[in-house]
């Protein structure tokens, strides 16, 4: 896949002195949907203003589609578009008059056969004479990725597109990236919801306190990390778990009921065949069993965790 960003070497340290990235390194690929994954305050919407030539870096580069975003901003930005997190919106205009003049400010011819298509994708056709500030919330925000798409941009950033939005127009939206795929165009976007990753992206990097802790391909993340539960429904419930079943540390789950054990499905030895022998032997009889794979978000919470837990020591964030 030819690549389309390629960042090197990215650092931020804000006046402040809070450094919001440490050095990053990523190449995106060309038609890729890549989800930047990361809880509050990890960098994410940094990582993006840099990528969009909002943000100075204190170090490195980014280059968009060959074009470097600080030598050659015009050429670069006019390949990107941009969904910010916040509406910024120009209160008495009215939708077609906003989406047509972003058009304009990337230089591009005016299409109006174009722009009605884009505002019809977007369910915004029939409120297009109306003025921004009588819009919903929702409604603002399908204006703002009209405005980002409106110069036809080969690459899309969308910063947490679906933060506070309705399932409707998250289907919506999740509907538009996957035709934008298809239409080739690269799709960055960050995001607090795993299950978007999960369902959307390509690729997944997860970034923590400006460290992109990992890249890697949605499926191979979720072999590679992904941890397996088995269930066994017992056929008498337990007041506790038997101390002879203490190496395997399951848990107890409704009401006594359900024997639930996490194991590592890479590993050769799980642990599974032992513990049922285990249980055979103990006399615990059960009903049922089933085993069910690790969400994205179990991982990623894990990994937060993890993270939180070697920084106790520390200040506080
Ligand atoms: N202009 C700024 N000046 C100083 N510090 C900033 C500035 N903008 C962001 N930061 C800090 O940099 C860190 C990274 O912020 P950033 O907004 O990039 O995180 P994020 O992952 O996008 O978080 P969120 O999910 O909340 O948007 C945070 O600690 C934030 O407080």
């Amino acid at each position: 896949m030819a690549p389309v960003i390629e960042i090197t070497g990215l650092t931020k340290t804000y006046k402040s002195g809070l450094q919001a990235l440490k050095p990053i390194d990523l190449t995106i690929g060309k038609g890729e949907i890549f989800a930047l994954l990361g809880p509050n305050g990890a960098g994410k919407t940094t990582l993006i203003s840099i990528t969009c030539g909002i943000v100075t870096p204190t170090a490195g580069t980014v280059t968009a589609d060959g074009h470097d975003i600080q030598k050659d901003y015009r050429a670069a930005r006019s390949k990107i578009g941009l969904v910010p997190q916040e509406l910024t919106t120009d209160a008495f205009e009215t939708v077609l008059a906003t989406v047509s003049f972003s058009r304009g400010l990337f230089g591009r011819a005016p299409n109006p056969a174009f722009i009605e298509q884009l505002l019809r994708d977007l369910s915004l056709w029939d409120k297009r004479n109306d003025k921004l500030r009588t819009l919903s919330g929702g409604m603002k925000r399908r204006v703002m990725i009209a405005k980002a798409l409106s110069h036809e941009p080969d690459i899309l950033f969308l910063d947490e597109p679906t933060a506070g939005v309705d399932v409707e127009l998250r289907r919506d939206m999740w509907n538009l990236v996957r035709g934008l795929r298809d239409k080739g165009v690269t799709i960055i976007l960050t995001t607090h919801y795993i299950e978007e990753a999960e369902e959307m992206a390509d690729r997944v990097g997860v970034i923590l306190k400006g460290e992109l802790i990992l890249v890697e391909q949605t499926a191979t993340l979720m072999k590679k990390l992904g941890k397996k539960t088995l269930t066994l429904n017992l056929q008498e419930p337990l007041a506790a778990v038997p101390p002879e079943l203490a190496e395997w540390s399951p848990t107890l789950k409704a009401e006594g009921n359900e024997l639930e054990y996490v194991f590592d499905s890479n590993l050769e030895k799980t642990g599974v065949p032992s513990l049922l022998r285990r249980l055979s032997d103990l006399g615990i009889a059960f009903k049922d069993l089933h085993t069910s794979q690790s969400s994205l978000e179990d991982i990623f919470v894990s990994l937060v965790h993890k993270d939180r837990a070697g920084d106790r020591t520390g200040a506080a964030a």
